[in-house]
């Protein structure tokens, strides 16, 4: 009978002298930051961890323990790079992001672009937003939007980039690639939609209910309970409310805000018809200018990581290890590259924190591809 005492014992003792080595390799590790502060070279060095991990997985015994090297040794240098990180921001290294933080940003007076009309989610966002003394104008696109933007027509733009419960809006994602501006603010603003007709129209005579996709899908156990009622999708909210009304059509419905209702002078024939209470979307202030307020909480960023295994945990290793909390992360195609993706994290923090600067000096040089869409 073996004696499981004694076998722990020995264990006890490995692990002692494990820890030991840990350390020590540690402290080395720190005397090569020393010497990349010194000469600038950059921290990850990619083909000495390839030749480091060849080296020692040949050194496995049997197929499981050689996986199992593997494993532990990405570990081990994954946390020696990022204590390499932490010893570079401490010391001063260059500066990770040219962003400037402001007190406050400057709004008074300023021009702001909302996609949709008068009446549509984005102008009540953007009433919430801002105070009075913006002046706005609206655009039928997104990409109008974000136009805007880079032509200096306007200085923010009000997008919306996720409702409580249709998810993401996917299309502002690919334009924050697509467009080199950066997220200045977000808006929440709840969702009420309601059924709305012309004066005098009744629910038994209504055959098509018009609206934009994401109203409609927000919607749909509503509308499915209709049998005869038959969808169509319109640019935006307000767009079909104004259509209705201009219609003359007493067959025909908008699905919007009850604030559209009231703006095209139509009826309201039924209230609360989305499908989940709380049901909000969030919308982000995009500016040309990269801009923090000095109390920003939440930060979003893009990155393309290697098509190989384990990259996106390494990546998601600095959050963790730098005890940054993430709140969203998604993914979305990249286009020509097919079965590949760009992921879009966001997490707490301002840009001015350490742990902050130091997860996103790991991020930035261990991505393919990095970029930080703004502090807000
Ligand atoms: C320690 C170094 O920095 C990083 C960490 C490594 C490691 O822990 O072995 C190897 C290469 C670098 O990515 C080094 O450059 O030697």
């Amino acid at each position: 009978m073996l004696d499981l005492g004694k076998i722990r014992d020995e264990i006890d003792v490995t692990d002692d002298e494990i820890v030991r080595l840990f350390q020590h390799r540690m402290a080395l590790t720190a005397e090569v930051a020393q010497y990349k502060i010194e000469t600038g070279k950059a921290v990850f060095d990619a083909e000495r961890e390839r030749q480091k991990l060849e080296k020692l997985t040949g050194e496995g015994t049997n197929a499981f323990n050689t996986k199992g090297i593997q494993e532990l040794f990405q570990q081990i240098m994954s946390i020696s790079r990022k204590r390499q990180y932490q010893l570079l921001t401490e010391n001063g290294g260059e500066e990770m992001t040219d962003y400037t933080q402001v007190d406050h940003l400057p709004t008074h007076g300023r021009r702001v672009v909302f996609q949709g009309v008068e009446g549509a989610y984005s102008f009540g966002a953007m009433k919430e937003f801002f105070d009075d003394t913006i002046t706005s104008f609206h655009v039928d696109t997104w990409k109008e939007a974000m136009e805007a933007i880079t032509k200096g027509e306007a200085d923010y733009a009000v997008l919306p980039i996720e409702n409580s419960t249709a998810g993401i809006v996917s299309d502002i994602y690919d334009l924050l690639v697509e467009y080199p501006h950066y997220i200045v603010g977000e808006q929440e603003l709840p969702v009420e939609h309601v059924l709305m007709a012309l004066p005098g129209a009744k629910v038994e005579d209504i055959r098509t209910v018009i609206s934009h996709p994401q109203a409609l899908a927000q919607c749909r156990r509503f509308l499915d309970s209709n049998e005869n009622w038959k969808t169509e999708e319109r640019l935006n909210t307000a767009a079909a409310a104004k259509e209705v009304s201009e219609s003359g059509d007493l067959t025909m419905a908008a699905v919007g805000s009850p604030y559209a209702a009231e703006h095209f002078g139509l009826q309201i024939l039924k209230e609360g018809i989305f499908d989940a209470r709380g049901n909000t979307t969030r919308f982000v202030i995009i500016s040309g200018q990269k801009r923090f307020v000095k109390d920003a909480q939440k930060i979003s960023v893009c990155m393309e990581l290697p098509h190989q295994s384990g990259s996106l945990y390494n990546a998601l290793a600095h959050f963790i290890y730098n005890d940054l909390n993430m709140t969203k992360i998604e993914s979305r195609p990249i286009s020509q590259r097919k079965w590949e993706y760009r992921f879009f994290v966001d997490f707490e923090g301002n840009l001015s924190d350490p742990a902050v600067k130091n997860a996103l000096r790991g991020l930035q040089a261990e991505s393919a591809k990095f970029r930080i869409f703004g502090n807000y």
